[in-house]
This record gives structure tokens, C-alpha cells and sequence, in this order.
């Protein structure tokens, strides 16, 4: 697929993400703005301030990744590109309505999207929603964001909000569960390189099993839990009803309520 014009703003931790997948893919955007990137030059310009980009470029599609507090500032500055665009904006918090707001009287067709950072290696899950685009247009933003990986198109800003802090936030918890294997098998007296050695190839191999296999992950889960063995006693303490099935709902809940709070 090629990409004639795509203009990405903001190039940081997710911005960055997106671009390394699609670099990879072979997927060159025309223009990446950002205040601080350090993106080396080629295929693509990289420009420090809107006011850098050549009046004559008409960029398809625009990709917002800025800090949710930065959008209105972001495209304010961005006003002589945005007519005809496709606007797809991968903010957390940030409404079609105020991201419309924002867009002032261009005729920019908004998406809403919330990928994840596994993106930067072809593995990211990116949920998506918009009333805007004709089928020529959705299919461009998925062929757009599916060289980075999954995608689920949702029906409305409730079911992208819904997901969000599954899959937007989701590798955070992953990675944290990496920590705390790596801190254990710290403190049960393995050696440092060991200890990182088997806590991230644990969470990578099994996610590279949850990846390859048909199984549900609750088969996977009781593949490893010999009845009466290691595992299960494991399991007992963290599948507590007041353990990790309750906090996870605590969790989801508290990143929900953070979004309402950031929106509002
Ligand atoms: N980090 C993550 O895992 C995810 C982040 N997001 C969303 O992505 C957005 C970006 O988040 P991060 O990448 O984590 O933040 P970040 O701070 O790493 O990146 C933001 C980038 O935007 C640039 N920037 C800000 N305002 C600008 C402007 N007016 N003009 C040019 N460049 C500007 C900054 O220099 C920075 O490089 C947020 O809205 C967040 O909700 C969504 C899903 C996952
Ligand atoms: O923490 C955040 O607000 C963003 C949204 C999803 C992942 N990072």
C-alpha cells in the first residue's frame, strides 16, 4: 500500500510506536510533525512547527498523537491542512466532538482510534470508530492501521472508551507483570541476568502461545495447572475472588473513571 500523504503530529512513546510499524511495512508518512522528535530524516520530512510544512501539501489523512491536552493547540496550528483530511485521532479522552470543535469550519472527517504501542513491531490491537467515512475511506484507515496489527472496528465512543483501558493501557499491565516475575525470581535467589532472562521470556513465550494457538486462554491457563500441582497452588492465591479477578475490575474501573475525569 502506499501512502502519498499522511501527515503524522506528534512522534513520541505512541506517535513513535506507529511509525516504527509502519516503517517496517514499508510505509513511509509524508510529513511527521513533532516539537522534539529525533526521527532520522528519510523516507519521510520531519518539521518542528506547522508553519514548516509546505502550504501546497493536502495530506489524506492526519494522525494525532499528541498529549490529549495538547489537541486543541495541535489543531488549531494545523487549520490549513485539515479541509478534506481524515482526522484520526488516537487521543485518549478526546471526543469526535470536541476533536470537531477543534477542527473550527474544515470540512475534516473525524475517527477516533486507540491503538497500543505493540504497534512499533506489527503487533499492536488498535479499536476504531467513526460516522464519518464511506466505505473507501474506512478501508484506507484499516489498511492504514492494520500494518500495525488488529483491528476492531467498534460502533460507537462508548465501545472505544469501553476498550480503552483493555488494550490502550493493556500492555502497561503486562509489562508490570514481567516486573514483578522479574522481582521474584530476584528474590528467591536467582541471579540477575537469569532472573530477566526467564521473567521476560515467560510473558513473551506466552504470549507468542496465545498468538499462535486456537485454544481459549483459559485452556492455556489449565494446560499448565497439573490438578494438585505447583501451579494451582499459585493460582489459588492470585484467582482469590478478592485477588486479581476483583483488582483487575478495580483497575479497569479506575482507568474508566480517569478518562471521564480527562474528557470532562
Ligand atoms: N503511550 C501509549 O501507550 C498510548 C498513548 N495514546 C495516546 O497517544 C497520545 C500521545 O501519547 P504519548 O505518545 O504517550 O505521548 P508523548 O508525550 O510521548 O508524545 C507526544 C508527542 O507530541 C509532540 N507534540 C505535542 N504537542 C505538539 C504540537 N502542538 N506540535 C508538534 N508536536 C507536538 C511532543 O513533542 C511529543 O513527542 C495521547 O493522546 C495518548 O492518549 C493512545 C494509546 C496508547
Ligand atoms: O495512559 C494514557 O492515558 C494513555 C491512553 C492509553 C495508554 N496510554
Amino acid at each position: 500500500m502506499s501512502l502519498p500523504s499522511l501527515l503524522l503530529v506528534g512522534c513520541g512513546k505512541m506517535g513513535g510506536a506507529l511509525w516504527q510499524g509502519w516503517l517496517k511495512q514499508g510505509l513511509a508518512p509524508s510529513i511527521i510533525l513533532d516539537r522534539r522528535c529525533d526521527a532520522p530524516p528519510a523516507p519521510h520530512r520531519v518539521v518542528r512547527t506547522a508553519g514548516e510544512i509546505p502550504g501546497d501539501f493536502k495530506p489524506d489523512i492526519i494522525i494525532l498523537a499528541v498529549k490529549p491536552t495538547g489537541m486543541e493547540e495541535a489543531l488549531a496550528s494545523l487549520r490549513p491542512f485539515l479541509d478534506g483530511a481524515i482526522v484520526i485521532s488516537m487521543l485518549a479522552a478526546r471526543t469526535v466532538e470536541s476533536l470537531r470543535a477543534a477542527c473550527g469550519e474544515a470540512t475534516s472527517r473525524i475517527v477516533r482510534a486507540m491503538p497500543n504501542t505493540p504497534a512499533a513491531i506489527g503487533k499492536g490491537v488498535t479499536g476504531v470508530c467513526s460516522s464519518d467515512l464511506d466505505d473507501a475511506q474506512r478501508a484506507l484507515c484499516t489498511s492504514l492501521l492494520s500494518a500495525v496489527g488488529d483491528v476492531a472496528w467498534v460502533d460507537n465512543e462508548e465501545q472505544l472508551e469501553a476498550l480503552t483501558p483493555i488494550s490502550g493501557c493493556g500492555p502497561a499491565y503486562v509489562f508490570l507483570l514481567a516486573e514483578l516475575l522479574e522481582k521474584e525470581a530476584l528474590r528467591v535467589g536467582l541471579p540477575p541476568e537469569t532472573a530477566r532472562l526467564i521473567a521476560r521470556g515467560t510473558v513473551s513465550g506466552a504470549g507468542a502461545l496465545l498468538a499462535a494457538s486456537d485454544e481459549e486462554s483459559e485452556t492455556l491457563r489449565k494446560n499448565v495447572t497439573s490438578p494438585n500441582g505447583v501451579t494451582a497452588k499459585a493460582l489459588e492465591v492470585l484467582m482469590a475472588p478478592d485477588a486479581w479477578p476483583a483488582t483487575m475490575s478495580e483497575a479497569i474501573d479506575n482507568a474508566m473513571k480517569r478518562a471521564r475525569e480527562m474528557a470532562s
